[in-house]
C-alpha cells in the first residue's frame, strides 16, 4: 500500500487554527518553520503546493488582547484583519529561507459562485504556481458577512481543489485524524485509517470542534474530502505536529486517515457548477424528468419543469430539483427565468412561436449539467 499523496502532483494544504497558534498562545515559529521546509521538498520533488491557512482570528485575538473569541461580527473581522497581518508576515519569512516566494490570496464564497471572478480566482492561482510561487489561501474575513461566508476552511480547502482541480488534500489538525468518536470525549475511541471519501458513515463518527479556536471541527474535514472528491481530489487527514509528516507521505508512507475519491476528474465547468454553495434559481422537475436526467443522462427539456422559482438570467447556475424539493442536478440556464416559465410544460417545438427565438431545443444542456 502506498498513500495517495505519492503520486498527486498538485496538492492543497490546509493547516487549522490551534496549529498555526500554539492553540492560541501565539504563532507557532518553529511548526511553521518545518511545514515550509517540508513544502520545499515536496516542490523539489516535483509537486505543486498551496497552502490554506487559518489562525488569523485567533492571533488577531491574542494581539487584541481578547481572552474570550469575540460574538460580535466586527470585532472578530477585526481580529481577523490584524491577525492575517502576522500570518502574512511569519509565512513569507518562512519560505523565503527556502528561497521560495509567498502570495496572499484571500477569498470570499462570493468570489467563487461568479462565473467570472471564479476564472479570475482560477487563473491566478496557477499563474502563481507556474511562477514558482507558493500561495497562501484564508478566507477574506473583513468583508464577509454570515450568508456568504465559507465557514471554515476545511470547505474552502476542497473548494480551492476543486478550483484547481488539484489531486490530493491534505488537512494537518490537532488529532491523528478521524476516530470513531471524538477522542477528547471517548478515549476508547480509534483511528479510522481509510476510507471512501463521502460515505455518509464517516459523517457519523465526526463531532464538532474540540477547541474554542478551531470553527469546523472534525464533521467539516469529511464533508471537505466529500466536495474534494467532487473533481477527483484525495483527502488525508493527519496530525501537523507529526515529525516530517507531508514529506512522509509524499514518499509514500500511510499516516492518519486516508479518504480516497472514487470518481474521476469532472470537467472544469461541471466542477464549476459542482462548487456552487448557492445558485440563482430553481426549477422543479416533474418524475419524468428526474428520471431522464439522472437515470437515462438527457438534457432537461421545458416539457419536464412544473415551476420555475427565483429570477436569473441566461447562462446562470440554477438547481433542478424533484416535486418532493430534493436537489437532483445543477446546470446552466439557456434561458432566463422569465422565459423558463412560459415554456415549462410545453414542447421545445413551441418555443419559437413562444418566445420568438430558440436559444436551444433544451433548457439545461446535458453539456452543462452536473447530477448531485
Ligand atoms: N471523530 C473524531 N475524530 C477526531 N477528532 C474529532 C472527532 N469528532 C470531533 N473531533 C474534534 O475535532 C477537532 C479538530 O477540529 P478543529 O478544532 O476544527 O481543528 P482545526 O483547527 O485543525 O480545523 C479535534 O480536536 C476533536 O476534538
Ligand atoms: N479565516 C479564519 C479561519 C477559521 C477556521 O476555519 O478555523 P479552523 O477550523 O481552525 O480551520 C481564520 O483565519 O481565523
Amino acid at each position: 500500500m502506498t498513500s495517495l499523496i505519492q503520486e498527486a502532483t498538485r496538492i492543497i494544504v490546509k493547516v487549522g487554527s490551534s496549529l498555526v497558534t500554539n492553540d492560541g498562545r501565539g504563532l507557532d515559529h518553529a511548526a511553521i518553520a518545518r511545514w515550509a521546509a517540508q513544502i520545499a521538498a515536496l516542490r523539489a520533488l516535483g509537486k505543486e503546493v498551496v497552502l490554506v491557512s487559518s489562525g488569523a482570528i485567533a492571533e488577531g485575538m491574542l494581539r487584541l488582547g481578547f481572552e474570550q473569541r469575540p460574538t460580535d461580527i466586527h470585532e472578530l473581522q477585526a481580529c481577523a484583519a490584524v491577525g492575517q497581518m502576522g500570518l502574512a508576515q511569519i509565512y513569507e519569512t518562512s519560505f523565503r529561507a527556502h528561497q521560495i516566494g509567498t502570495a496572499q490570496v484571500l477569498l470570499t464564497h462570493a468570489d467563487l459562485a461568479d462565473r467570472e471572478r471564479y476564472l479570475n480566482a482560477r487563473s491566478t492561482l496557477t499563474t502563481l504556481l507556474r511562477l514558482g510561487v507558493v500561495p497562501i489561501i484564508n478566507e477574506n474575513d473583513t468583508v464577509v458577512t454570515d450568508e456568504i461566508k465559507f465557514g471554515d476552511n476545511d470547505t474552502l480547502g476542497a473548494l480551492v481543489a476543486n478550483l484547481i482541480e488539484a489531486d490530493a488534500l491534505i488537512i494537518l489538525t490537532d488529532q491523528r485524524g478521524l476516530f470513531s468518536a471524538d477522542p477528547r470525549k471517548d478515549p476508547a475511541a480509534t483511528l479510522i485509517t481509510n476510507g471512501r471519501a463521502g460515505d455518509p458513515a464517516l459523517e457519523a463518527m465526526a463531532g464538532g470542534a474540540g477547541s474554542s479556536l478551531g470553527r469546523g471541527g472534525m464533521l467539516t474535514k469529511i464533508l471537505a474530502a466529500k466536495r474534494a472528491a467532487k473533481s477527483g481530489a484525495h483527502t488525508v487527514i493527519a496530525f501537523g505536529r507529526e515529525a516530517e509528516v507531508l514529506t512522509r507521505l509524499a514518499c509514500g508512507e500511510e499516516i492518519g486517515t486516508e479518504l480516497a475519491a472514487q470518481t474521476g476528474q469532472l470537467t472544469a465547468r461541471k466542477q464549476w457548477m459542482a462548487d456552487h454553495l448557492h445558485t440563482a434559481g430553481q426549477v422543479v422537475l416533474d418524475a419524468g424528468a428526474v428520471q431522464k436526467l439522472s437515470k437515462e443522462g438527457k438534457s432537461l427539456l421545458p416539457i419536464g419543469v412544473s415551476d420555475v422559482r427565483g429570477e436569473f438570467g441566461r447562462g446562470a447556475v440554477i438547481t433542478c430539483v424533484g416535486e418532493d424539493g430534493q436537489p437532483v442536478a445543477r446546470g446552466l440556464s439557456n434561458y432566463t427565468s422569465a422565459e423558463a416559465r412560459r415554456i415549462m410544460r410545453k414542447p421545445s417545438s413551441e418555443i419559437e412561436a413562444i418566445l420568438g427565438f430558440v436559444e436551444g431545443q433544451e433548457l439545461i444542456h446535458r453539456d452543462n449539467l452536473v447530477l448531485l
